[in-house]
């Protein structure tokens, strides 16, 4: 068998891994170390043997987490090791091998990426010093959206804030669309139509995508545009920045923050950015987790909505991420908010449709078809990581 593929998703305050075999249906390796920085940082995940674990790593930094990780992997030889890079700009249209160059053009983005990219650059470091030997490959987010038209990914604004400083749509989440949109390719008789995917995790986002490309999608320029998230407020009126400053002397920082951090489903319910936390809420009527529910389930369903107005033909639609994947309640709330696409949900299906589970949720009498598929970015990660590699062997 192959050698598996090291895939690392390095964020702010937390690192991400899977070890990747070679056969993508066998067990993998997998992990978070989370809380970085603080007295409590742990890392916990699946080891070689199938076995749940978690330790405490005692206030350590990204560097000395990614070596307790490495140190759990002990005996693995990864072929190579594959990077989620959170924004790629126009320049990376695809999976790049990372070089001097490409990191140089990483952190150029990073201007883009605030919150994202430099936190992924520490990850990579880490791995350069770890395995100097074993090619890098930089996954983007961005990548899977650049087939988007330019009237999906203009702005309406004056041209030279795209020509000379790339403001424009850029869309995220492209591992996970890209995975979803291939694998309801395969599932479907109704392969290579139109689709559109709802990515519904901590971060939220839409992605309407024609015989396997994307063709619009609702994050922006960053990953706070759109849906209403966790703790990122999705869409709201440009006009608020101006408004925080001049009636409440907000700084740009402080407002950056608010939508952020302080927003979407946490904002509303006052409560929690867990929607475990505010189904149960909801359930003993707190009112703000269900104002929280109640927004976020109408607000993707005009995404979706909006969406459509890209595709050529309506196929259907997928649900993915820890919310589309776990929360039946939630993909009934959004089915039923958009009663003129005559969608037929099987009550039952959905219901039985939970934790990792693929499978479709409409009674099969026509109309658009309806799909819960788990989403896999590791997996589409160590693919194209793959791909890249086997495409350079000589
Ligand atoms: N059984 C469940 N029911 C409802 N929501 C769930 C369930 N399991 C996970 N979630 C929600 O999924 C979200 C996390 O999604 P996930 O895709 O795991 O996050 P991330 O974007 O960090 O990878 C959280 O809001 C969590 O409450
Ligand atoms: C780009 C983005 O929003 O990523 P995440 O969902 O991992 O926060
Ligand atoms: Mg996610």
């Amino acid at each position: 068998m192959r050698d598996p593929v090291l895939v690392i998703n390095c964020g702010s305050s937390s690192i991400k891994y899977a070890l990747v075999p070679g056969d993508p249906a066998s067990p993998r390796q997998s992990g978070l170390a989370e809380r970085l920085g603080g007295d409590d940082a742990r890392l916990k995940g699946i080891d070689g043997d199938g076995q749940h674990f978690a330790r405490p790593l005692h206030g350590a930094d990204h560097a000395a987490a990614m070596a307790a990780i490495l140190d759990g992997l002990d005996g693995a030889h990864p072929v190579a090791v594959g990077h989620r890079i959170v924004h790629g700009g126009e320049r990376f249209t695809r999976a790049t091998r990372i070089d001097a160059a490409v990191l140089r053009a990483i952190e150029a983005t990073g201007a883009l990426a605030p919150l994202h990219n430099p936190a992924n650059l520490v990850g990579v470091h880490a791995t350069l010093a770890l395995f100097p030997e074993r090619p890098q490959v930089a996954v983007f987010d961005t990548a899977f959206h650049q087939t988007l038209p330019p009237r999906a990914y203009r702005y309406a604004l004056p041209q030279h804030l795209y020509a000379r400083h790339g403001i424009r749509r850029y869309g995220f989440h492209g591992s996970s669309h890209a995975h979803v949109s291939a694998r309801v390719d395969t599932l479907s008789a109704r392969a290579h139509g139109g689709w559109l995917i709802a990515h519904l995790g901590n971060g939220c986002s839409t992605c309407a995508v024609w015989q396997g490309q994307s063709l619009d999608t609702s994050m922006g320029l960053t990953p706070l545009e759109g849906l209403v998230m966790g703790t990122r407020s999705g869409d709201v009126d440009p006009g608020l920045h101006a408004h925080l400053g001049r009636q409440l002397g907000w700084s740009l920082e402080r407002i950056d923050t608010l939508l952020n951090k302080e927003s979407g489903l946490l904002g509303l319910s006052g409560l929690s950015n867990d929607m475990r936390r505010l189904e149960q809420a909801a359930a003993e009527h707190h009112a703000g987790a269900e104002l929280a529910i109640e927004v976020f389930c109408y607000r993707i369903a005009k995404s979706l909505a909006a969406l459509s107005c890209a595709l050529p033909r309506l196929d259907g639609i997928v649900f993915t991420g820890g919310i589309g994947e776990n929360a039946a309640a939630v993909r009934a709330r959004v089915v039923e908010a958009l009663p003129h696409f005559g969608l037929r949900l099987s009550a039952a299906a959905n219901a039985a449709t939970v934790g990792g589970h693929e499978g479709r949720i409409d009674t099969d009498q026509g109309g658009p078809e309806l799909w819960v598929i788990p989403t896999d970015e590791e997996g589409r990660i160590a693919f194209e990581t793959r791909q890249l590699l086997d495409e350079s062997q000589p």
